[in-house]
């Protein structure tokens, strides 16, 4: 039995999702593009911009992580912003979190334009002569109403407004089959090194889950038998962050019934929760309007399109142009699929329908 202040977690923090590890392997090649990439920064040139991509969990924000903080060690004639482009969604958050993480001082949310926080931010490099690296975290959730062209043409023609100043990008897409581009605009400035991170092998997952076992459990609490499950439900999505939450939910589990040791059936039933990891993540970077919408999609789905804007139209008040782009937007990032249903009587009819389980979706925006 576990009393009160017994646990089984030695060091339950190397599974929280902002703990950067020390022990990361497999990415060796990644890490030496990254540093390569970075390098002309220590001698006061603008880093090459890079193009970092793969699947979700594939450690592609990690790697970054990494190797802002090498290079801090070295200079700090860098300055490093990671923004996550699904919490800052337009290129005024965008800028404002550059500003913010620069100057230490919150701005004003509104008030102040796009271009005069643009050249405090500017100022403010020119004046302590340091080169800014941007890494974009997630930047597939700016594609969707153009906002990544903006950004990426701010920051990358920056010093043709602005002479001297020196702004790189990393730009960090999570890639989920969405297709992608850039405006012409962008393309012409942005000719990144490219970075794949591909999906890891089922040795390699197994390799990681049991580096973080070994430091986030007391000895023999979690089996083999359990940890062969971790990893087999990992290898599924192909997605860490899956795995490690796993292993923190399964930890539970096993504290909940009072247990010191991991059973198979605490992994079995902490996967419940996980594999719904990515669905609500997405789900809870929609706005309100997207959510109500997308809940009555997933309660009846064979709501014809006609119907469901009166349902939708009901509870918001807005009108068909709003609902039409936002059911574009969830079909892009393939929330639901939107298919023609033939020509009818009254013309074609659009069905829409969720990609995922109706349920898990309720479930996700309870
Ligand atoms: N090679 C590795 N060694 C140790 N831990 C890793 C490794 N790769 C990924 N992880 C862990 O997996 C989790 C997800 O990694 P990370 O956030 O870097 O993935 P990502 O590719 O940026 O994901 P997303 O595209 O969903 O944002 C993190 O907790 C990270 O610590």
């Amino acid at each position: 039995m576990l009393l009160w202040d017994e646990t089984i977690f030695s060091n339950g923090e190397v599974l929280e999702f902002d703990y950067l590890p020390e022990y990361f392997v497999h990415r060796d090649s990644q890490m030496q593009a990254l540093r390569f990439s970075l390098k002309p920064a220590l001698r006061g040139m603008r880093p090459v911009n890079c193009l970092v991509k793969g699947p979700p969990g594939t450690g592609k924000t990690t790697a970054v992580m990494k190797v802002f903080n090498e290079v801090k060690e070295y200079t700090d004639d860098v300055a490093f912003v990671k923004v996550n482009c699904q919490i800052d969604s337009t290129r005024f958050a965008v800028v404002s979190r550059i500003y913010e993480q620069l100057v230490h001082i919150t701005p004003p949310s509104s008030g102040i334009s796009f271009r005069r926080l643009f050249e405090k931010v500017i100022k403010y490099l020119l004046d302590s002569n340091k080169t800014l690296v941007v890494a974009l975290d997630d930047i597939n959730y700016l594609f969707p109403e153009g906002h990544a062209d903006e950004v990426m043409y701010s920051l990358l023609r920056a010093h043709e407004q602005y002479p001297g100043a020196r702004i790189s990008v990393i730009a960090i897409i999570s890639d989920v089959g969405i297709p992608y581009s850039f405006d012409p605009r962008v393309g012409s400035v942005f000719l990144p090194e490219e970075i794949a991170f591909p999906r890891y092998e089922i040795a390699e997952i197994a390799d990681i889950i049991s580096n973080r076992v070994k430091h986030a459990f007391f000895q023999d609490v979690v089996s083999d038998e359990a940890l062969d499950k971790v990893v087999t439900y990992v290898d599924r999505t192909g997605d860490l962050r899956i795995g490690i939450d796993l292993l923190k939910r399964s930890g539970l589990n096993a504290e909940r019934r009072a247990s010191r040791t991991v059973s198979v059936e605490d992994v079995d039933k902490a996967y419940e929760a996980s594999r719904l990891l990515h669905l609500c993540r997405n789900i809870k970077s929609l706005s309100d309007h997207e959510k109500i919408l997308l809940g009555l999609i997933a309660k009846d789905s064979s709501l014809p399109t006609g119907e469901l804007y009166k349902s939708f139209h009901e509870i918001t008040g807005l009108g068909y142009t709003r609902f039409y782009e936002l059911i574009e937007k969830m079909h892009i990032s393939r929330l639901i699929d939107a298919d023609f249903s033939g020509k009818g009587m009254r013309g074609r009819t659009r069905y829409v329908a969720p990609v995922y389980d109706s349920e898990d979706i309720l479930k996700c925006l309870e």
